[in-house]
């Protein structure tokens, strides 16, 4: 029976439990960009945390949203899913007794599995006052097709687990394709919510409540389901086993991140132009030389004391112009990489 009282208490409780949000999503789909809208146009008031898991030993993200004033954790010394789940409740515990934040970002390794991020911090919100607040998968509406037949094992799951998928660059496509990319969510995931209207038509706010109105399907997910401790994959039984109960057999292989993808940093002084790191990244991007090249990032510094901040993805890079780091840092990552013809690129050998 439930009293007035009860309730009062019950609210009480939740109030002062601080709230998770997981953010994931593959390779250069868009995390980091999300994470600042929503600290701009929706968070401004809250006391926030960032847990980053970069993949790869070089942080490149970090940076700037310290400018910010947000406290920014990062973990480069493995990943959060699978081997360091303990590492990763130690770190997640002092992130609460040193902070007591009203809400802590988790921004998992593009190539992390969803599940085992949701995984590790569900054992964690036993012992402490979180609560898992919502668990969204950013999705690059113009490669997800790409990324599903090559990188399934990563990619479907982070799809499948998603309350709410984001969709990435949707300005940027037809509407035919952006109807496919749509269906192919929906073959992993006919519950979230999926966001299709580009970002800057979206305030912050917006895309908070629907990612939190995503959080009321957790319960659905993890009691109808079970997860498979081998792949991390849905076991669904009775009616919902068309869904994907076949191709997840041929998928059952579990592959460690670092088996299936490899990354290349390195800390340098070296400088460059402008037109030169463009050729550089158009080279990244367009020959097969180096290997599959999923991402490339950096900081570098430029001609006359400036400094140059790059991002890659298949298809396409960006340069800017952007505050000077303590040294250049460069990040490659991929599969089969060929690191020492990637090096001699960048001109470091
Ligand atoms: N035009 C456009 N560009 C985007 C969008 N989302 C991300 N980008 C660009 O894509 C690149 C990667 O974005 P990030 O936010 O760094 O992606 P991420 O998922 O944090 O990447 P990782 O560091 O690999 O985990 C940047 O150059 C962004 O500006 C989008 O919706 N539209």
């Amino acid at each position: 029976m439930t009293r007035p009282q009860d309730a009062i208490i019950q609210r009480k409780e939740v109030r002062i439990m601080t709230k998770i949000d997981i953010i994931s999503g593959f390779l250069g789909a868009g995390k980091t960009t999300l994470i600042k809208k929503l600290l701009k146009e929706a968070l401004g008031q809250e006391k926030v945390v960032l847990i980053e898991n970069e993949f790869g030993e070089i942080g490149i993200d970090g940076g700037f949203l310290k400018e910010a004033g947000i406290q920014v954790t990062e973990m480069n010394s493995g990943c959060i899913c699978c081997s360091l789940v303990g590492d990763f409740g130690t770190a997640l515990r002092e992130v609460v007794s040193q902070y007591s934040p009203d809400r802590i970002i988790i921004e998992p390794s593009g190539v992390g599995k969803l599940s085992d991020v949701i995984k590790a911090v569900q054992k964690e919100a036993e012992n402490c006052d979180l609560s898992l607040n919502s668990f969204v998968t950013v999705a690059d509406a113009k490669k997800c097709r790409m990324y599903m037949k090559n990188f399934g094992e990563f990619y479907n799951n982070q799809i499948e687990y998603a309350g709410t998928v984001i969709l990435s660059r949707t300005g940027q496509v037809k509407e035919d394709k952006l109807g496919q990319a749509v269906s192919l969510i929906r073959e992993h995931n006919h519950k979230a919510a999926v966001i299709t209207t580009p970002w800057e038509q979206l305030d912050g706010e917006k895309i908070l409540s629907v990612m939190e109105e995503g959080n009321q399907l957790e319960k659905q997910l993890f009691e109808e389901e079970e997860i498979c401790p081998e792949c991390g994959h849905h076991h669904e039984h009775g009616e919902h086993h068309h869904h994907h109960g076949e191709e997840h057999h041929h998928e059952h292989g579990h592959h460690h991140a670092d088996e299936v993808f490899t990354s290349w940093g390195e800390e340098t002084p070296h400088k460059y132009e402008k037109e030169m790191l463009e050729q550089i990244l158009k080279k990244l991007a367009e020959s097969d030389d180096f290997g599959m090249i999923l991402r490339a990032k950096g900081i570098v510094e430029g001609p006359d004391h400036t400094w140059l901040h790059f991002d890659m993805v298949p298809g396409e890079y960006e340069i800017r112009q952007g505050e000077a780091d303590y040294t250049g840092r460069i990040c490659v990552i991929g599969s089969d990489l060929n690191t020492e013809k990637i090096q001699a690129l960048f001109g470091l050998k």
